[in-house]
């Protein structure tokens, strides 16, 4: 059993600071890595598979730290996010030159073991270069399990795939998370998340956001009160059509902004009402927009699924 303990841990670049005195711990099992882009996921990522060191606080892996540590580096499969692969290869290759690196006793076995785990023994001896993204991203996973990993992290590993292939990653993933493994992927897609992890991680601009249950959290995301700014057609009769339902808490004209400001405390209720409430009255919504930052990253998410 192998956990991650992420213990006050920054990461700056010149000045952007990408992690802020994040403190967590990745469990054996599967977790998701939720934020939006630009969160900080991929730096994390980077940190618990021993590629970047952190700037401040430490990343250890069993109470030992990960970065520059081999022993470490040998329980750890890392599938980045990035596109760029050795085109020129076969599939078999490139998965091979990581078992030969990984200096195990039997790299071919290993590679057609870990190509098959994938089910990409039927492409293995094509050239990388003739894959779609799918298949690129299999191999890229063939790759980081080639020496049995007790630890695999995945940096966006759903992106571009179609939904077969998405259901087979899944699938790959919960059984390696059943075996006993720590798995930990990255996503900014809530009901990517909410297919495969019940426990999840959310980061949000470099910091630590939430921890835990995905349904807690989804509940805490979606029925806290939320501010929006509305602009329409008449803003004073939209604002007292929606005043009689209870979903909305407050309600207050802007002058200044010319538009509206209103609290909702039931976000699905109110998100349905507003555009029923509108368009009964024959009042046209001109702009919706959330007016929180932090609400603003929630949306997103929302709008993105
Ligand atoms: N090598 C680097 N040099 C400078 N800034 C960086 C570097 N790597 C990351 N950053 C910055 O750190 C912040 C966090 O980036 P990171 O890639 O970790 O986020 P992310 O959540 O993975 O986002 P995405 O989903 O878009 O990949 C961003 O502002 C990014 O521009």
């Amino acid at each position: 059993m192998t956990t991650i303990h992420i213990d006050r841990t920054s990461r700056w670049f010149g000045n952007v600071v990408a992690v802020n005195d994040i403190t967590m711990q990745i469990a054996p099992g599967v977790t998701g890595l939720l934020g939006p882009n630009g969160a900080g996921k991929s730096t994390l990522i980077h940190m618990m598979g021993g590629f970047l060191a952190p700037s401040n606080g430490s990343v250890t892996l069993d109470s030992t730290p990960i970065w520059r540590n081999e022993q470490a580096y040998r329980q750890i499969g890392l599938v980045p996010e990035r596109e760029g692969m050795y085109d020129f290869l076969t599939g078999y290759e490139f998965v091979l030159a990581n078992a030969q690196l990984h200096q195990l006793p039997d790299p071919p076995a290993a590679a057609r073991a870990a190509l098959a785990t994938v089910e990409m023994e039927y492409a293995q001896e094509r050239k990388i270069s003739t894959y779609s993204k799918g298949m690129r991203q299999r191999v890229k996973m063939a790759s980081a399990l080639v020496h049995e990993p007790s630890v695999l992290l995945l940096d966006e590993p759903f992106n571009g795939m179609d939904p077969r292939q998405r259901m087979q990653l899944m699938e790959l993933l919960r059984r390696m998370g059943d075996e006993g493994r720590t798995v930990l992927f990255s996503s900014h897609i809530l009901e990517e998340v909410e297919q495969l992890a019940s426990h999840i991680e959310v980061v949000v601009a470099g910091r630590h956001a939430a921890s835990g249950d995905f349904r807690k959290i989804r509940r805490l995301m979606t029925d806290r009160p939320h501010r929006y700014l509305v602009r329409s057609s008449d803003d004073r009769r939209l604002a007292a059509a929606l005043i009689a339902d209870a979903s909305t808490a407050g309600i207050e004209l802007d002058w200044s902004e010319q538009a509206l400001r209103i609290q909702a405390i039931d976000f699905t209720r109110f998100t349905e009402l507003l555009p029923r409430v509108a368009r009964e009255a024959g009042i046209t919504l001109y702009a919706v927009s959330p007016s929180d930052e932090s609400l603003e990253s929630v949306f997103s998410y929302l709008v993105a699924a």
